[in-house]
């Protein structure tokens, strides 16, 4: 812990560290998505995460069918793809997102493979 004031968790479209994330994860009504393609998705992913490749050719028609209202919280590998990914969702309307800043290299919390 280096101090300072402690990162306020916003559905804003911003990248926060893994434990902000932890927090936004935490939250009542947030989904998960994972941008990873399914193979990585299969090798470990947060509980309850959903997979929507941003690499995919149906990106777009799955980002179309998400509640626009809805809050999400945003991972892939190392923070790359879920940038692209949530200037995407914002580009088609999803703009309450929050990303994961290192991906889920630097996520310490669980990871399932179910
Ligand atoms: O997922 S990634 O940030 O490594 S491209």
């Amino acid at each position: 812990c280096s101090g300072g004031e402690p990162e306020a968790l916003a559905f804003d479209g911003a990248h926060v560290s893994a434990e902000t994330f932890a927090e936004a994860v935490a939250t009542e009504g947030v989904v998960v998505i994972d941008v990873r393609t399914p193979a990585e998705f299969a090798e470990g992913h947060l509980p309850g995460a959903v997979n929507i490749d941003v690499s995919g050719a149906t990106f777009d028609a799955e980002v179309a069918e998400l509640d626009p209202e809805g809050e999400y919280a945003v991972y892939c590998r190392s923070g790359n793809r879920s940038q692209v990914a949530i200037e995407e969702m914002a580009a088609d309307g999803v703009e309450q997102t929050v990303g994961l800043t290192g991906g889920i290299g630097a996520w310490a919390g669980e990871v399932v493979t179910d």
